[in-house]
Order: C-alpha cells, then structure tokens, then sequence
C-alpha cells in the first residue's frame, strides 16, 4: 500500500494499526521458536549425553573382560530408548565389540535391531569427528555422542590405596532427530496458525474500531460534497460521534446555515431585482398598468384566441379631455395623481380577463377577451363596458397633493374622456391595422364633441 496514494481513512488506520502488529507478531514468534528449537535441540543432547554415560558405566566390565554377550545386551535395551538410532562399543584398540543399529527410516517406530552393517559408517569414520574434547557432533539430521569407557585401576604400591581411571573402550550413540524436527515444525504450525488466529481476529476488532471513526467521517465528506455541490439543505446527524468530529459536525452545520440563510437573502433580492426589471419592462411606472409592449402582447394571443374560438374581442382607445389645464394649473405632481385616480376607475369597470394598459400621456387602451360569436351582442357588450368607462371617468376627481414641505393641497378637477372602438375576430387584420382602427374612432369621439364613445366599423363586417 502507497501512503502517498488517495486511500479511504478506513484502509489508512487498518494498516497503520496492522502492519505494526504483523512486524510484531513476527518478531515474537520468531523469538519464541527459536528459543523452543534451541531447548529441544539441547534436550536430546543431554538425553543421549546420558544414555552414553549409563551405557559407558554399564559396559566396563564387558568391554574389560571382552563379553560380547553381555555388551550386546545392554546395547540392545539401550536401543529401545526413543530416538537412539546406534550404539557402538569399541574396545581400547576402537576394535567394534557391538555395533547395533535401528532401521534410520523408522526412527520412531518399535525398534527393530538389525546387526552391525558394513555398509554403514564404520566406528573409524565416525570416529573423525568426534573425541573427549568435542564429545557431540551434529551432521542436522543425526547427533553422534562420544562417551570415554573408563576403567579404575588399583595403585598397589602406594601405601594408600587410590583409585585412578584410564581409558578402557569408547562408547558411540547416535540419536535421530527426526522426532524433534517433527515436534518442531508442528510447533511452527501451531505458533504460525496460533498468529494469523490472532491477526485475523486483531483485524476485525480493528475493523470495528475503525468504524466508529470511518463511518462519521464518511458521512462528514459526503455532506461537505453535498454542500460543495449547493445543496444546502442538508444537515449533518453523525450515528455515532466522537469529540472532535462532533465539533466538525457543529461547525459544519453552522456554516452551511449561515450559507443558505445569505442565499436565501441573494434569492430574495435577485427576485426583487428581477420582478423590477419586469414593471420596468413591461409596466407602467405611474399606474403600474401594463405597458405598450405588454399590451400588443396580449392583443396577439387574443386575437389567436379569438381567431381558433370565433368569438370576437374588442379593443377600445381612450383619450383624456381637458387633462392639459390640471397640469398647467396644478403642476405635472396633481396631473400624475389623476392619472393614477383614472386607471383605477378603468380597471374596476372591466373583468379579470381583460385588460387596461397605459398607452402614453393620457391615453389608455382596453382589451376585452371573449365578448360573444355574434357581432351584434359583441358590439353591444363593448359599447357597455366603454359607456361604464366613460361614465366612471367623467365624474369629479377629488385629489389631495402632499407638497414637500408637507401641506396638503386638494384639488377638484373634471375631465372626460373620448372613446373607440373597434372588434377583431377571425379577420386577415394585423394588430397595428386593429389599433388604428380604434385610435381613428376615438380621434372621431374627439372631433364630435368629446366625452363620447365611437365604434369603427370598418374592420368589421
Ligand atoms: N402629469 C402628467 N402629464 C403628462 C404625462 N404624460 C403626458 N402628460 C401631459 O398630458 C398632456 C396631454 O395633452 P393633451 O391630450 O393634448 O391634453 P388635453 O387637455 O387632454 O387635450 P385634449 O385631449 O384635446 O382634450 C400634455 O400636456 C402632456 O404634457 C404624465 O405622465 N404626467
């Protein structure tokens, strides 16, 4: 695994707190064998250092007096001990008196005593590498043990008697180590599968722990990715929460609070901007009546409805009488207040459905949607809605005018207005042909007098 490579915080601590624990898993076990292998190792030597000795204490007489039989014997009860593969019994001259040998492939098997074997290393041979000062010879799969037989001699010409030793034959016992090799390698297994019980075992825990960590922290990086993203909305709750992660959370949580608050602020008045833009656009600013351009756009989509319904629509032009003399008299502030006083008596005089725009100065125009299928009831209906109309604005205005050092001013001011008409419905007409036409009936309105309303019949047959 490279430190240096993207790797989830999970996989991090597991092998931070892993490869530690396998290095010393190892080193212990390392240690433990070896300490193990060294006791086995000296256990049998000391046990065939014995077996030599007894052997050696047992076999003087025999090797003195030259009994075959009776160092054969011994030999061969020796032979039964575990592990002892060979024992020789030389004479002073390293003459062989017994040579006895278990079958080398079955070590640990029922001893079988086979008789000395000239194929076999001779007592000369195996005597190289042994002697009284370097006793134990180990060639890894066979330990030869020398063992002196020494024999008391009497000293008869001293006057006190005194017991000296010389060397009377030499003992010769060769151990296999296959059994300890054995045990050795099932002590490997066990302290190698003992190890990964425990590494595994040390590697789930890890896990677990790891959890309580990894998971808040994944659930830390996923809501920052979240809030990275914009979602601001989302809010952090840790399953489990750990001191310092909960203080992340709380920070977190705080910031991405303050965040959607400020954009929600940003929101707010990017719609204020944007809903100015649109009065801007398409309203009036004194009467906050639609505009010019909304207007033709409505006039279109009437006259397509109109047109696919067959029902006709009306478009009325009105013009304000006598408007001029409040603003010459009163100032533009008194006229701008009867303005306003007069879109809202056209506006009340007509349906939802239709519409009263500013057309400029003191001309309005009407839209009047889905008045009737006959011309006749929808000249009608038009002709009441503009006697309404007409009615509403001649009365009286009553206006009240705030000066700047703050004196009220009331004014009373009578105008009229002048009116035409004109219905549209599935003609091949264009919407500036169907403004003209009211205009020219509302210049006519003017001509006859003013404060009446006037239908131009020429689009409309
Ligand atoms: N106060 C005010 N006056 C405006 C505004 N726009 C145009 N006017 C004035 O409205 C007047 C309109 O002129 P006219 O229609 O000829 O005046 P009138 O007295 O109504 O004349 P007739 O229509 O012939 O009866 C002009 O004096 C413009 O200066 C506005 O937004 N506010």
């Amino acid at each position: 695994m490279m430190f240096g490579a993207k790797h989830s915080i999970g996989r991090h601590v597991a092998w931070l707190s892993l490869f530690p624990l396998l290095i010393m898993a190892i080193g212990m076990e390392t240690f433990y064998l070896n300490d193990r292998f060294k006791d086995l190792d000296s256990d049998l030597i000391q046990r065939g250092k014995l077996i030599a000795r007894q052997i050696a204490a047992g076999s003087e007489y025999g090797v003195f007096s030259r009994n075959k039989e009776a160092l054969r014997e011994l030999a061969e009860k020796t032979l039964l001990e575990p592990d002892v593969v060979s024992i020789m019994i030389l004479d002073d001259n390293f003459t062989v008196l017994t040579d006895l040998r278990r079958a080398l492939a079955n070590p640990a098997g029922n001893a079988v005593v086979i008789p000395a074997d000239t194929s076999k290393p001779p007592a000369q041979e195996l005597l190289q590498h042994v002697d009284y000062y370097d006793p134990v010879h180990d060639n890894g799969k066979i330990i030869l043990i020398y063992q002196p037989i020494l024999g008391s001699q009497i000293m008869l010409d001293s006057l006190e008697s005194k017991n000296s030793y010389r060397q009377v034959g030499t003992v010769l016992v060769q151990l296999s180590k296959y059994s300890t090799e054995r045990l050795k390698s099932k002590l490997l297994w066990i302290s190698i599968s003992a190890s990964l019980i425990f590494i595994i075992f040390t590697y789930f825990l890890t896990l677990l722990a790891n959890r309580r960590i990894t998971t808040p922290v994944e659930q830390l990086s996923h809501a920052i990715k979240a809030i990275g993203s914009g979602n601001l909305d989302s809010r952090v709750n840790l399953s489990s929460c750990i001191t310092e992660l909960c203080t992340l959370t709380d920070g977190i949580n705080q910031m991405t609070s303050e965040l959607r608050t400020e954009r929600d602020l940003m929101q707010s008045r990017i719609d204020d901007a944007t809903q100015q833009l649109r009065e801007l656009a398409f309203y009036d600013t004194l009467t906050h009546l639609p505009n010019r351009r909304l207007l033709e756009d409505r006039l279109a989509q009437s006259m397509a409805a109109s047109k696919r319904s067959g029902i006709y629509g009306a478009l009325m032009f009105l013009d304000l009488d006598n408007f001029k003399p409040i603003n010459d008299l009163y100032g533009h502030a008194a006229g701008d207040l009867l303005l306003i006083e007069a879109a809202q008596r056209i506006s009340n005089c007509l349906r939802e459905m239709d519409t009263v725009a500013r057309f400029g100065g003191d001309e309005f125009v009407v839209l009047l949607n889905e008045l009737s299928a006959e011309y006749g009831a929808s000249t009608e209906q038009a002709h009441f809605v503009a006697e309404k109309i007409r009615a509403a604005l001649e009365q009286n205005y009553f206006l009240t005018q705030i000066k700047e050092d703050g004196t009220r001013v009331h004014i009373e001011h009578h105008c009229s207005s002048s009116i035409g008409i004109t219905l549209f419905m599935d003609h091949d007409v264009l919407a500036e042909e169907i403004m003209i036409s009211a205009d020219t009936a509302m210049y006519q309105a003017k001509q006859n007098g003013r404060n009446q309303i006037r239908l131009n019949e020429n689009n409309n047959a």
